[in-house]
């Protein structure tokens, strides 16, 4: 709990209130009872009226403080916990936002959104709860004691012998309850993640007709899920009728000895109801108390979760130079001798890739699937960290720059198009989000969507689905490489993203990209796109199999002649 701990530190003076009136409706509570003893014993007994009004009266006006303190009590604990949960969330999403790669793997989405969404609201919730009734709760149980103590020390003497088993049974519940919720918060995050795989391939399950089999893993995770918390709860749920039994059991010890007690004269009839009085408000204090040990048991799991994302250590470390002379100035590109594995693999993915690409070139990266191409690209911007060589822009290595610099100049369009709910505008924007309305045409035109925008019956403000749903392949393609263009790149990384466009589109978009004199790094599977490049990379299970212009590979290089002569002769079939 103690992260739980240092998010509330800065609400401390409304802690602080939220609990002084909770002390003042504590203590009319303690109270009442005394004034109803004095009002039995010296009013009703002595059939003193006027005993009865003042006592009654200053009941009344305890009451109406107590209210009032109520309402106060409840507008502080509101206070802090939605905001202890706002600011546990804002700092969760920064450090989301600033995981490297490597740490996602360790944190699948799924389970971090459960921990942004429901582990905080649990946390809200306990906080809100432990201001509002769980501090009164063991407080109006102390508080009983004591006044029972005053009112008749023997009969209280009961109340002292059971209090602390009660207490001590309570917090072992709570304890292995606790056990128990960290696992069904585990379970939640697996139904989240059937959830989200359902809803981000819905197409394709429709198509395969898999709807049947991704119900049953719904069910499945869900069934999980729910068996879990019947047990946790079985545990939570065994404390109210275990409380009720043992306090009810002492209010027939107190009637039965206080009978005794008020015959030989030792105690008033007051005195006993006043201790049964007490004994009641114990039972709900205690009834509170455990319903809150359920509560208290999950924060304290989702508490340990959340805990787990803030000590997470980020893979990426930040370049350490803010010198102007880091920015990209050429956008010249150097690997040196560089290796790659992913973190949670074996093997390496790229060994010993060395090429230079000079200021305005254009290098096709070529390959069979699997051969390393993407990761190459992941490597520039640093979404991993290279495990061999170095990388060098403007012969500066990477990993000294500045993560910001170097992303803000370097223009990624992914092998899968992501593309967010809202206007075409805001899309194209969303790569430079100072871009004016004329930067973010120009960049259209020169991707080759503005006609096609233009088309739209809102153009630039029409509204895109999640994730672009009502855009063909090629234009959600054409979208995303207008979002890297209106960021004026010195570095454009195309991951096969002309893959969905024709072969004259296709020409125009590649054209028209010199007016960027941006160093661009193209992966194809098109032998058209790549006759058109400067220098060509072609990889083979992670290694540089040969380096050259497309006249150099279609002399020297074999692999690169078999794919040359399978594509035109496949394009040769067609025709005929
Ligand atoms: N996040 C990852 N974690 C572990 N291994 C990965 C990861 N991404 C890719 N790989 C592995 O790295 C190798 C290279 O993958 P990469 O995506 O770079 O290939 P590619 O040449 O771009 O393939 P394609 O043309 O099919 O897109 C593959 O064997 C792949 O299984």
């Amino acid at each position: 709990m103690k992260t739980v701990f240092s998010f509330l530190k800065p609400y401390f003076l409304c802690i602080a209130a939220a609990l002084f009136f909770t002390l003042t409706e504590l203590a009319v509570e303690l109270f009442q009872p005394l004034l109803m003893a004095k009002m039995i014993d010296d009013g009703i007994m002595t059939g003193d009226l006027g005993a009865v009004l003042a006592l009654g009266a200053a009941m009344v006006g305890m009451s109406l403080a107590a209210f009032a303190s109520g309402l106060l009590n409840s507008f502080y604990s509101s206070h802090v916990s939605q905001n202890m949960g706002y600011d546990m969330r804002c700092q969760l999403f920064e450090k989301i936002q600033s995981f490297a790669f490597a740490n996602f793997s360790r944190f699948p989405a799924s389970s971090l959104i459960t921990r942004m969404t429901n582990d905080v609201t649990q946390i809200q919730n306990t906080v809100f709860m432990s201001l509002r009734i769980m501090l009164r709760a063991p407080l109006l149980v102390l508080g009983s004691v004591v006044m029972a103590f005053i009112v008749n020390a023997r009969l209280a003497l009961i109340l002292l012998a059971v209090v602390p088993v009660l207490f001590f049974i309570l917090v072992w519940l709570m304890k292995r309850a606790g056990k128990l919720f960290r696992a069904v918060q585990e379970k939640l995050d697996a139904v989240n993640s059937v959830m989200q795989e359902n809803l981000a391939g819905i197409r394709v399950i429709k198509a395969f007709l898999r709807r049947k089999h991704e119900s049953d893993r719904f069910t499945k995770a869900s069934k999980n899920l729910r068996n879990l918390t019947v047990s946790a709860l079985r545990w939570t749920e065994l404390a109210m009728p275990l409380v009720l039994l043992v306090m009810n059991g002492s209010i027939i010890v107190i009637l039965w000895f206080g009978s005794f007690e008020v015959t030989g004269g030792s105690a008033s009839v007051g005195e006993v109801v006043a201790i049964v009085n007490y004994t009641t408000r114990m039972t709900g204090a205690m009834s509170i108390f455990s319903m809150i040990i359920m509560a208290f048991s999950r924060a304290r799991a989702s508490s340990q979760r959340i805990a787990d994302v803030f000590a997470e250590e980020i893979s990426l470390r930040d370049g350490e130079e803010s010198d102007s002379a880091l920015m990209i100035q050429q956008g010249t590109i150097v690997f040196d001798s560089v290796s790659f594995q992913y973190p949670e693999t074996e093997v390496p993915v790229l060994q010993n890739i060395s090429f230079t690409a000079e200021r305005g070139e254009r290098v096709a990266v070529l390959g069979a699937t699997g051969s390393g191409k993407s990761t190459l690209f992941q490597l520039l911007p640093r979404l991993y960290d290279v495990n061999g060589g170095k990388i060098l822009i403007d012969d500066n290595d990477i990993r000294k720059m500045k993560l910001d610099v170097l992303r803000k100049q370097i223009g990624f369009v992914p092998q899968e198009t992501m593309l967010f709910t809202g206007t075409v505008k805001d899309n194209i924007a969303w790569g430079n989000a100072k871009a004016t309305m004329e930067e973010i045409v120009e960049a259209a035109v020169h991707a080759q969507i503005h006609d096609t925008v233009m088309a739209f019956p809102d153009q630039y403000d029409t509204l895109l689905g999640q994730k672009g749903v009502n855009l063909s392949g090629g234009q959600k393609q054409r979208l995303a490489i207008a979002r890297a263009l209106v960021r004026k790149p010195k570095i454009l990384l195309l991951d096969d993203s002309t893959s969905a466009l024709d072969v004259k589109t296709e020409q125009k978009l590649l054209a028209a990209l010199k007016a960027y004199s941006c160093t661009t790094l193209m992966i194809t599977q098109k032998m058209s796109t790549t006759m058109n490049a400067d220098t060509i990379l072609l990889l083979e299970e992670g290694r540089l199999l040969a380096k050259g212009s497309h006249k150099q590979l279609l002399q020297d290089c074999a692999l690169y002649q078999k794919i040359y002569h399978s594509q035109f002769e496949e394009e040769d079939s067609y025709v005929q």
